[in-house]
C-alpha cells in the first residue's frame, strides 16, 4: 500500500505558517492584500472564488473580490487591472479563469504588474521559471504546491525520471520546468503521445493533469512511484475523482495523492503563501 499524501493536512500546515507570517507583518503595520477579479457568472468559478476569499480572510489577508458582468469590454477590464496595479494595499492580483468569450485572457494577464502576478501566469514570470533564474518571482500555484508536497516525502529527486502528462500553461508546462529545476529528467506527454503507458511506467514521479477521468490505470504505474493526480473530474455518479484510477494505483505506487484532498487544497494554500511572498518581496522583507 502506498503512502497517501495528505494534501489537506499539508495545506493546513502551510496555512498555519502563512498565518504566522501575516501576524509578523501586522506588527509592522503591513497587511498583505489579494484582489480576485471574476467576470461573468460561471457557478464553479463563483465557488472557487468564495473559497479563496474565505481562506484569505481567515489567515488575515485583505481580500477584495471584484465581480464584473460578462458584458464588460476588454478596455474596461484592463482599466480595472490597472487600478489594482497602482493600489499599494494590493500585493496579488488574480483574474479567475476561464473568462467569457470575447475577452483576451492573455492580454489581460500580460497587463498585470509582474510583481503582483499571484498566479505566476505573466509571460515574464513564466520565462524566469523556464530559465530557472535566481531571485524572487511568483510561479504557478498548482505545480508549486505539488513541489511542496514532494518536499514532505524527503525523497531524492535528482537524476530520477519524471513524466508529466498534460502540457497546459497552468500545470503541465510549469510543472515540467520545476521538476527540471529540481534536476529531474523530465518528459512531457500529452494527447498525441504514442505508447503513453510505456512512458508512464518509466516514471519515478508521475504527474497527471489531463482532465481525462481515470486515464492512468494501475499497471501504467512503476512500482514504488510517486503519483500526483491533478485531475478534478466527475465520475458517472457525479462524484469528484481524478485522472488516476486511485484504487488500482494505490497498490502499485509508493506514494499517491487522493482526489479530493490532494492537489486542490494545496493550490489554494499556495496562493495564500504566494500572496504573502509578494507582499514581503515588495517590502523587501523575508526571503521565502
Ligand atoms: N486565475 C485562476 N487561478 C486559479 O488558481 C484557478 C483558476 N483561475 N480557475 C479555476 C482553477 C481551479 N482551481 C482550484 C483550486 C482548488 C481546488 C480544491 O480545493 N479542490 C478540492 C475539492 C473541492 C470540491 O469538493 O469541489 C480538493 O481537491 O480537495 C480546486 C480547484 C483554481 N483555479
Amino acid at each position: 500500500m502506498a503512502i497517501i499524501i495528505d494534501g489537506k493536512q499539508i495545506a493546513k500546515d502551510l496555512n498555519t505558517q502563512t498565518q504566522q507570517r501575516v501576524a509578523t507583518l501586522a506588527q509592522q503595520g503591513i497587511v498583505p492584500g489579494l484582489a480576485v477579479i471574476i467576470v461573468g457568472d460561471d457557478p464553479a468559478s463563483a465557488i472557487y472564488v468564495r473559497n479563496k476569499h474565505r481562506k484569505a480572510v481567515k489567515l488575515g489577508i485583505k481580500s477584495v473580490v471584484r465581480e464584473l458582468p460578462a458584458t464588460i469590454s476588454q478596455a474596461e477590464l484592463l482599466e480595472i487591472v490597472q487600478t489594482y496595479n497602482h493600489d499599494d494595499s494590493i500585493h496579488g492580483i488574480l483574474v479567475q479563469s476561464p473568462l467569457p468569450v470575447g475577452l483576451d485572457e492573455q492580454a489581460i494577464v500580460a497587463a498585470i504588474d509582474p510583481a503582483k502576478d499571484v498566479d505566476g501566469f505573466h509571460p515574464l514570470n513564466v520565462g524566469r521559471l523556464l530559465a530557472n533564474l535566481p531571485g524572487h518571482y511568483p510561479v504557478s500555484c498548482t505545480p508549486r504546491g505539488i513541489m511542496t508536497m514532494l518536499g514532505t516525502l524527503n525523497e531524492h529527486l535528482r537524476g530520477k525520471q519524471a513524466v508529466v502528462v498534460g502540457r497546459s500553461m497552468i500545470v503541465g508546462r510549469p510543472m515540467a520546468a520545476m521538476l527540471l529545476n529540481a534536476d529531474m529528467t523530465v518528459t512531457i506527454a500529452h494527447v498525441h503521445t504514442k505508447h503513453l503507458s510505456d512512458l508512464t511506467r518509466t516514471a519515478d514521479v508521475l504527474v497527471v493533469a489531463t482532465g481525462v477521468t481515470h486515464l492512468i490505470k494501475g499497471n501504467d504505474i512503476k512500482r514504488g512511484a510517486i503519483v500526483i493526480d491533478v485531475g478534478m473530474d466527475r465520475d458517472e455518479n457525479g462524484k469528484l475523482t481524478g485522472d488516476v484510477d486511485f484504487d488500482a494505483a494505490v497498490d502499485r505506487a509508493g506514494a499517491i495523492t487522493p482526489v479530493p484532498g490532494g492537489v486542490g487544497p494545496m493550490t489554494i494554500a499556495t496562493l495564500m503563501q504566494q500572496t504573502v511572498d509578494l507582499c514581503e518581496w515588495s517590502e523587501q522583507l523575508g526571503s521565502n
